[in-house]
């Protein structure tokens, strides 16, 4: 008997709008559906693919480049291929694209894939409702991204008041006319808007409207990539942050800093835990974790940016790292506890 197709949805949407978030819940949410990830990070450090590594039943990384641009048509096919095996046992695929990711790319390639086990099962967006009007701004562009979507998450939900909703809503529904708009917070829907369980033996709820002539429609020539405007500074150390150093460093964010993120280690014996940090524009939030078993005590963190001085944030990251001399006070702790979660 001929294998039913596996579906493959692209989940994408704007620097830190919770497209991670949304993957998260996914797999947390999946039931019986197993579901295989393609993550795909902008820096050379896979933030995203540490951060679903956990739960996912399997997963193809790709870091250091954007889906879009890095990877050729039969790149993608080979990394879809992996996941589609018989012996992988996938129901469903979630390609999850990078921040700075073209969507639309990465679905003409779905669509005239020809990689037999698979077949293209739609786009999601993912909107940050407090961003939302100053990535417009900056990225006029995004509406084009917007419009191609299959389903708009408007997520962050929480983080606003009703009339911005509504704005956002408003304006949402004109940039899309149509298109499902789900206000969200943490991304949390009903996995089976996006499929059902057990997706290979049914059919996508989303997608498939998209034909290869509306994608060929816009020309790739025509517009700049969102990443071309963008830099990226890594950074990693395995001797602890200062924790008012780093908190100073964050309260004095360079400008054209957009996003900020990754694993912080400030070794104190009372927070030995792994410190996860997230920075979208001015928001900014630690997640309290436990380091995996095996797992080595750093700091990695990955800076986007538009017009970044690179050297200099890197100095000034590095002057975060605490002297080795230094004495630790029970309240160098407190700014950081401050917008911790867990
Ligand atoms: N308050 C609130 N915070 C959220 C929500 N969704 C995500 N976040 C937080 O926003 C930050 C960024 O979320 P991610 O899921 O990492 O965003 P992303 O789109 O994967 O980020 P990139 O891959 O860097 O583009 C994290 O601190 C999340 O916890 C939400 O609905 N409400």
């Amino acid at each position: 008997m001929a294998r039913t197709r596996i579906p493959v949805i692209v989940v994408a949407g704007f620097l830190g709008s919770g497209k991670t978030t949304l993957l998260n819940h996914l797999l947390r949410q999946s039931g019986g559906t197993r579901i295989g990830v393609i993550v795909n990070d902008f820096g050379s450090i896979n933030i995203d693919a540490m951060a679903v590594a956990g739960q996912v039943d399997a997963m193809v990384s790709l870091d250091n480049g954007c889906l879009c641009c890095a990877v050729d048509p039969g790149e993608l096919d080979t990394m879809v291929h992996k996941l589609s095996r018989p012996q992988s046992a996938i129901d469903v695929i979630v390609i999850e694209a990078s921040g700075l990711a073209d969507p639309r790319s990465i679905v003409k390639m779905l669509i005239s894939s020809e990689e037999p086990g698979i077949r293209y099962g739609g786009f999601v967006e993912v909107v940050d409702a407090v961003e939302f009007d100053s990535t417009r701004s900056r990225h006029p562009e995004i509406d084009t991204q917007i419009d191609f979507a299959d389903v708009v998450l408007v997520n962050k939900i929480d983080r606003v008041d009703a009339d911005s909703r509504a704005s956002v809503l408003r304006t949402l529904g004109t940039i899309t006319p149509g298109t499902p708009l789900l206000p969200t917070e943490h991304g949390r829907i009903d996995p089976s808007f996006l499929f059902d369980e057990h997706a290979r033996s049914t059919q996508p709820k989303v997608g498939e409207q998209l034909s290869l002539d509306d994608l060929c429609a816009h020309d790739e020539d025509d517009h700049e990539h969102l990443h071309t405007v963008y830099e990226t500074v890594t950074f990693t150390s395995e001797s602890p942050m200062d924790p008012r150093s780093l908190m100073h460093f964050l309260d004095h964010r360079p400008a054209g800093l957009y996003r900020l993120k990754g694993n912080v280690y400030f070794g104190l014996a009372d927070h030995p835990e792994k410190f996860v940090l997230h920075t979208v524009g001015n928001y900014l939030r630690f997640h309290r974790r436990g380091w995996d078993s095996g797992e080595t005590r750093t700091t990695s963190l990955v800076a986007i940016g538009a017009g970044l001085d690179t050297t200099d944030l890197t100095a000034r990251l590095r002057d975060c790292v605490a002297p080795e001399s230094s004495e630790h006070d029970e309240f160098s702790m407190l700014p950081i506890l401050r917008f911790t979660d867990g």
